[in-house]
């Protein structure tokens, strides 16, 4: 098996579920074509010893890597895929969910292979043969100093996600990025344009879910990296604060996607486990709730008008102009048809709790219909408008107005998860079918609209069985 170095030993201890992971496969170095070196993320959090989920193991090898990784691949009984041909890249799957990435080594010897790539802590290897470390461009001591630092200019420029990775890194690691790296993505930001929208799109919604995740994509915002891919952020900067915003909008933007993590945190554990699931697209919902911070303002500043007569600024029809300028966005960055629906959702109804809020207590009718147009997506809908709330401080802001949030929020997930409650869940006393038989209807939106008019009667109380539903219908018809 492996020879047991020092640095091994250190290894070991630093991250014992990685060693003992790696001593589990049969790694003989006679069955590989070269020298086995894992690099990449799962060596630089094994060295800070962070927890990677799921954890992903990317190994390189000189020669023909591909046939040897499938004959691993059958002896682990593990799931196996080429990623892709051309650079010879496998995938391994273990049953665990772990993956094993193959790839042949780039360029001469170990040290160009890690000379191509972004950031001296991603350029660290571990030869498991050897047993030992291999780090050419001190990526450790980057790691003491939490240093996102790049290998060169050249890489960046070589793979321009790397400048937006870098960002990603920083807010996921808490780094701080070298000042020379920095200028050098300020000055290759434009190039990010060139880069595939999927790839994009994976790097921002890692950077928005990071703890720092709104700082840093505010960073990105800044040195131009979202230019070409949200050119809509920046008309925001005209709009300064106002009655009800204390701060400018880009600002108060920015300020929501901070509270949406402290706003899910202050609810039972329901919600935080339905934040945390994911959507056809495979996003989860408190990701689509912070894109939704993103963006829930976006219309602002076409629909902007100052009110000569008062002084102050309105945006009538935001919310609906904004929910179709999300959908653009989306669908620029290649999100699935269901986050993107998600999300306009989330934009075009955010202003709805806070208007249930103001005619305190809300009516049935209200919570009704709230409960109606949002499904599912309900209690996404409320941490972002209770994020917006707790971002919002302006002079028409009253003091209880965040335990009014707070409370109505607090009632509405109350309704959402009590199965069987009539204003979320409502049962149905009488379907589309029934109603076309007892009164002689052809199919048609008339029936719909009939079924909708029964089931709000249901939630004001004015309607509570079958035979007043149909009596209801008659007087309607
Ligand atoms: N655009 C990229 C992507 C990846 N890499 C290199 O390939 C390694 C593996 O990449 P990936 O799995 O995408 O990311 P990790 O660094 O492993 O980090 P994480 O899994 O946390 O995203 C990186 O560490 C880095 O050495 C690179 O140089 N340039």
């Amino acid at each position: 098996m492996l020879r047991m170095g020092s640095v091994q030993r250190n290894f070991q201890k630093t991250m014992p579920q990685l060693t003992s992971l790696l001593d589990a496969i049969p790694f003989a170095p006679a069955d590989w074509p070269g020298p086995l070196a894992l690099v990449g993320g799962s060596v630089r959090d094994a060295l800070l010893n962070r927890t990677r989920v799921p954890l992903d193991l990317d190994f390189v090898c000189p020669g023909p890597v591909a046939e040897r990784a499938r004959v691993l691949a059958r002896r682990l009984g593990a799931g196996f895929a080429v990623l892709d041909a051309e650079h010879e890249i496998v995938r391994l799957v273990l049953d665990s969910g772990i993956t094993l990435d193959f790839a042949r080594r780039q360029g001469a010897d170990l040290v160009s292979d890690l000379a191509r790539r972004d950031y001296t802590v991603n350029a660290i290897a571990w030869d498991v043969h050897a047993g030992e470390l291999f780090d050419p461009f001190d990526g450790r001591g980057d790691l003491t100093r939490r240093t996102l630092r790049a290998i060169c200019e050249a890489n960046l420029v070589d793979d321009p996600l790397r400048l937006l990775r870098g960002y990603r890194l920083a807010a996921q690691l808490d780094f701080a990025i070298e000042p020379a790296t920095r200028a050098w993505i300020g000055l290759h930001a434009h190039r990010l344009a060139a880069v595939s929208a999927e790839r994009v799109r994976e790097e921002l919604c890692a950077l928005i879910c990071a703890p720092t995740g709104a700082d840093a994509l505010l960073a990105t915002y800044r040195d131009g990296l979202l230019a070409d891919w949200l050119p809509e952020i920046a008309p925001m900067e005209a709009i300064g604060p106002s009655g009800y915003h204390h701060l400018p909008l880009i600002e108060h933007t920015f300020e929501v996607i901070r509270q949406v993590d402290g706003a899910i945190a202050d609810f039972a554990e329901q919600v935080r486990a339905d934040m945390d699931r994911q959507v056809t697209g495979g996003h989860s919902v408190r990701t689509l709730v912070k894109l939704g911070a993103l963006l829930h303002d976006i219309a602002k500043p076409p629909t902007s008008k100052l009110d000569p007569a008062s002084g102050r600024m309105s945006f009538i029809g935001h919310e609906s102009l904004g929910a179709n300028m999300t959908r653009q966005i989306l669908q620029r960055l290649k999100f699935s048809r269901d986050e993107e629906r998600w999300v306009a959702a989330l934009v075009q109804h955010h202003l709805r709790p806070g208007q249930l809020a103001a005619h305190w207590p809300p009516s049935n009718r209200a919570v009704y219909r709230l409960c109606r147009d949002l499904g599912q997506m309900l209690p996404a809908l409320l941490m972002l408008a209770l994020a917006d709330r707790r971002s919002t401080l302006g002079p028409q802001v009253g003091q209880d107005d965040l335990a009014r949030a707070v409370e109505l929020t607090g009632r509405l997930l109350g309704h959402y998860y009590t199965p069987g409650d009539p204003l979320a869940h409502p049962r149905t006393l009488i379907d589309g079918n029934g109603l076309m038989a007892e009164l002689d209807l052809k199919p048609g939106p008339r029936v719909g609209q009939l079924l909708a008019a029964i089931q709000e009667a249901q939630a004001t109380g004015e309607v509570t069985g079958r035979e007043e539903a149909l009596a209801l219908a008659r007087t309607l018809l």
